[in-house]
């Protein structure tokens, strides 16, 4: 495993080790699941945020950059250890950029619960309201940060795939709103595909291929 990160644009160009153990800053299964997926191959042990028992920050930014780096930056400091996070989410256009970076809460209700079936649902219906026929046009964002303990900075990393919606839900292999997302050139939506199909073009494959690529 190479172990150092080279700075990018938005870190202050420093050279950082990464070293052998990393926490995956999520609290999201599905998340943790295709993060891990992707950073077997590096040989680093990974601590999920769920197993060392960290809080989940409120999200706070504006953007998925800022709200990635605050999770990565609270989980680095509460651990001790460098720590990555992703921030994401469902960008429709029909809805100008909507739900964005509130793509999990919508799917909450007022105690907090997540019902992914609501959030979809309330998509395809806004979607329906403001274009009736079409395929509404979409793509997902993902945002990774790494932070260092008591560091202050983070790298980040985006990644995004183009798609379509589609109306009703079809498949289970996925999370969140993969059931509704066809990405383009692709008939299967994300819920019905192989994980492995799913990397070989999401958004979070092409964060994590920059990462790599910073990696020296
Ligand atoms: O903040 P953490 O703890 O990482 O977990 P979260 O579920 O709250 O994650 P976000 O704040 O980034 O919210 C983004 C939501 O967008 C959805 N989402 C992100 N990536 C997705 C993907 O690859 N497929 C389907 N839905 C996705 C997902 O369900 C998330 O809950
Ligand atoms: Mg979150």
């Amino acid at each position: 495993m190479r172990g150092y990160l080279r700075g990018a644009a938005q870190g202050d160009g420093q050279v950082r080790p990464i070293g052998d153990k990393l926490v995956i800053a999520t609290h999201n299964a599905g998340k943790l699941r295709e993060i891990a997926a992707l950073i077997e191959p590096l040989g680093i042990q990974c601590f999920s945020a769920k197993e060392l028992d960290l809080p989940e920050p409120e999200e706070i930014g504006n953007t998925f950059a800022d709200n990635a780096d605050l999770k990565a930056r609270e989980a680095a400091d509460l651990s001790g250890l460098p720590a990555l996070a992703d921030d994401s989410g469902l960008c429709v256009d029909a809805l100008h950029g909507a739900p964005g970076i509130f793509s999990a809460r919508w799917a909450e209700d007022e105690e907090g619960n997540r019902d992914w079936m609501r959030a979809m649902d309330r998509v395809w219906r806004e979607c329906e309201a403001t274009e009736p026929d079409a395929a509404p046009a979409a793509h997902f964002v993902c945002a990774l940060a790494i932070a260092w303990p008591n560091d202050g900075q983070a790298e980040n990393f985006e990644g995004r795939v183009d798609g379509t919606l589609t109306w009703p839900p079809r498949g289970e292999k996925g999370f969140g709103y993969d059931p509704i997302f066809v990405p383009a050139g692709h008939e299967l939506t994300f819920g019905e595909m192989e994980p492995d199909d799913k990397h070989r073009m999401s958004h979070r494959a092409e964060a994590f291929r920059k990462l790599v690529e910073a990696l020296q």
